[in-house]
């Protein structure tokens, strides 16, 4: 049985999302203790709680420990098996988090296709929002080889969620390895505002914002005004820069008493951060491309804007269940290079 500290590096809960994927990919039980330990509300949050269940069903597996508040948890996977899912987080959770549990055995542990349908929040805080999840995170798997197709059903923003994707997954053969060290190369920049149960008042003062910030760099842009209907209000302001290796998406969400320009300077400045690092890998993707290609059958490497404790986290946890080499070249906060080996 793997045995992990959950309040080790990040001490959040992509620990146990990370130990729920392994788990499933290499059919090894775990178990989990001090569960989001360093937290104001420590232990599992029904978001987590969502993402444990959705792992036993898609494993098979036996759990104990999977109720909200539990700081220990055990998980033995059994079978992976593809097929017609469907969760509801109940809260504004993050709908992407559950899917980043289970996309990857149900990729490659399988040999048909799956359809997943997850409830909840599709823009909250802290986590991957639906059009990152199709623009950046998608570009990604499809130059893994690995075939995954989310849908914006409805968008859902704190505290109601109620927002839902609808996810096509292709089972795939292998993983491709990735060599991102050269610069980006940007095309054009998007600009991408919208607000739900406001006035679209709101979301033309996101994107004008935005667009005097961008053209302040020289960057030629396009705009997109949106408005949503979603069961509670809410607000995007995003940047994409339509570049190669892969098209990365920058968002920031309104909130209650925080002015329109405040939202689009937030996504702005970390948008802006990463297009001068002139990095291909921004800071989300390299945590998250951590686990696809520690499977991979050769080695990866690439370069980010920021190494993160995420990232940092997560390669601890990887290394817990795989005998694989990951090596960060640089210092936590500043920009630098992940070497990923293949499995030993
Ligand atoms: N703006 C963003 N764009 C893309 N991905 C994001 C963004 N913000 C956060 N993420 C990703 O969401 C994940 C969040 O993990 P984290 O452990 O913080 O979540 P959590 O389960 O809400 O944990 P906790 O509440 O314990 O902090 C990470 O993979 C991170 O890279």
């Amino acid at each position: 049985m793997v045995e992990l500290d959950g309040s080790v590096g990040e001490g959040g809960g992509q620990i146990v999302r990370s130990a729920l994927t392994l788990a499933l990919m290499t059919g090894q039980p775990f178990k989990l203790v001090n569960i989001r330990s360093g937290r104001s509300r420590p232990g599992l949050q029904p978001q987590h709680v969502t993402c444990v269940k959705a792992a036993a069903e898609v494993g098979r597996a036996r759990f104990k420990g999977g109720e909200v508040g539990s700081t220990t948890l055990y998980f033995e996977p059994h079978q992976v098996q593809a097929g017609q899912y469907r969760w509801d987080i109940r809260t504004a959770g993050a709908v992407s988090l559950v899917l980043q549990t289970i996309y990857l055995p149900l990729l490659l542990r399988t040999t048909q296709p799956s359809e997943v349908v997850i409830t909840g929040g599709t823009h909250v805080p802290n986590a991957p929002c639906v059009h990152f999840l199709q623009l950046t995170w998608s570009a990604y798997l499809l130059r893994m080889g690995l075939k995954v197709a989310v849908e914006l059903v409805r968008p859902g923003f704190y505290p109601r969620g109620g927002g839902q994707i609808r996810v096509l997954l292709e089972p795939a053969p292998a993983v491709l390895p990735l060599q991102l060290l050269d610069c980006p190369h940007l095309d054009t920049a998007t600009v991408w505002s919208a607000c739900a149960g406001l006035p679209r008042s709101v979301a033309e003062r996101q994107a004008q914002r935005l667009k005097e910030r961008l053209h302040a760099e020289s960057l030629k842009t396009v705009v997109q005004v949106e408005q949503w209907q979603a069961l509670s209000p809410g607000t995007m302001a995003a940047v994409v820069f339509r570049q190669t290796p892969v098209p990365t998406l920058f968002f920031a969400l309104g909130e209650r008493g925080k002015p329109a320009e405040a939202v689009a300077d937030e996504a702005a400045e970390e948008a802006l951060a990463f297009l001068h690092s002139q990095a291909p890998v921004d800071p989300h993707s390299a945590d998250q491309l951590l686990l696809p290609l520690a499977f991979s059958q050769q080695s990866s490497a690439f370069r980010t804007s920021t190494i993160t404790r995420h990232l940092v986290t997560n390669a601890h946890v990887v290394r817990t269940f795989l005998p694989i080499s990951i090596n960060l070249q640089g210092e936590e906060g500043t920009s630098g290079i992940v070497h990923i080996g293949s499995v030993l």
